[in-house]
């Protein structure tokens, strides 16, 4: 289906045009996890040209970070077993980084057989129930192994960006306290990690909690070294995420069209999707360099290839509404 036409054109400028000059001070980056969140929870295996052709549409957007990829045990999450395939098969662009996630020195070792990668994710998770259940051992344990991935990752001069996991609620734990989350931060930043995503794994909290975490945080490090990952079950995400940019952090995690969720934190739904965050950040006149119009035909590409409708608002809004 054409996704424009010219006699739509009028419309589409006015549809797309809120983006407002900006100072560089309000730019937000946006780290798109679509690839590896998102579809790491899809039930049916996604064919490896899907994942490549999806990662070859977003990197045409304007984003400068786009998570690839997770090398963890294929036994765990099949849906990622293609993950050097995929790697291999995208077309990398100057300027944009491709992290993959590495939840162990053996994943690290994996990742370091295919060519061209420079950027690896570690995570950790800030309550002890998710953390057996994700990666098999204590929130404590996961933070020694952790130590282990980047040790060796520094002698092969890789960027690390380092995940939180739970950091306002476990499915198991229930709630968590902040200080849990500074404590784990704290050690991957000591560790190397030059940012620590902050996730909201099951997507519980709310503006008060998200803000009482985030403000532990910043007794021990700065705003430009935290991001904000949340995802959406409650319908709290573009909310937590205003509440991160209010107090300074300018990185935001999210997936395109909606997608994702992790398989072994139950009922979980998607990530804040990529293209309500960038229709938030343009109302709010925060620069983000995203062309929304290719990032709604992204977010349609994959709807598509999964057969299922988008979970993003303003994907439906613009691409059912106006048949962009
Ligand atoms: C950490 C382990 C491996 C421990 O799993 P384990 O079973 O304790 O580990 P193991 O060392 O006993 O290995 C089991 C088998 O897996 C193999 N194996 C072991 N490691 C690898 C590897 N890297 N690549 C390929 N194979 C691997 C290993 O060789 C062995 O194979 P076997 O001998 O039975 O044939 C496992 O628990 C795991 O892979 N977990 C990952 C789960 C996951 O991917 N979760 C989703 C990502 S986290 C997330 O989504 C949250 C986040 C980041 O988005 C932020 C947020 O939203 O909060």
């Amino acid at each position: 289906m054409s996704v424009i036409n010219n006699s739509k054109t009028l419309l589409t400028r006015k549809l797309f045009s809120h983006a407002r000059p900006l100072s560089k001070d309000s730019f937000v980056r946006i780290v798109e996890v679509g690839p590896r969140d998102g579809l790491q929870n899809e039930p049916k295996t996604v064919p490896s040209d899907v994942k490549i052709s999806l990662i070859d549409r977003l990197s045409d957007t304007g984003l400068k970070t786009i998570e690839v990829t997770s090398f963890v045990s294929p036994k765990w999450v099949p849906q990622m077993g293609d993950n050097a395939a995929v790697f291999s098969g995208i077309k990398r662009k100057a300027g944009i980084s491709y992290p993959v996630l590495i939840p162990n020195v053996k994943g690290l070792e994996a990742a370091l057989k295919v060519e061209g990668i420079e950027e690896i994710a570690v995570f950790a998770s800030a309550s002890d129930g998710f953390s057996k259940k994700n990666v098999n051992c204590t929130a404590e344990e996961g933070v020694q192994r952790i130590k282990g991935v980047i040790d060796a990752a520094k002698n092969h001069n890789l960027r690390i960006r380092g995940y939180v996991s739970c950091v306002v609620g476990c499915p198991y734990d229930g709630p968590v306290h902040p200080s849990s989350v500074t404590k784990v931060s704290e050690a991957l930043l000591e560790m190397g990690c030059y940012e620590i995503s902050l996730g909201d794994t099951i997507g519980v909290g709310t503006k008060q909690t998200v803000h009482a975490m985030i403000k532990d945080l910043l007794s021990i490090t700065t705003p430009d070294k935290l991001a904000i990952h949340c995802h959406d079950t409650y319908g709290q995400a573009l909310v937590n995420i205003c509440t991160a940019l209010e107090l300074g952090i300018r990185v935001v995690d999210s997936s395109v069209s909606g997608l994702g969720g992790c398989p072994y934190a139950k009922g979980a739904t998607g990530n804040a999707s990529t293209e309500d965050v960038v229709y938030m950040l343009n109302g709010m006149g925060m620069n983000n360099g995203i062309d929304l119009k290719k990032l709604v035909e992204a977010g349609n590409y994959i709807s598509e290839a999964l057969g299922k409708p988008t979970a993003s608002r303003v994907n439906k809004a613009l691409y059912q509404k106006y048949n962009l």
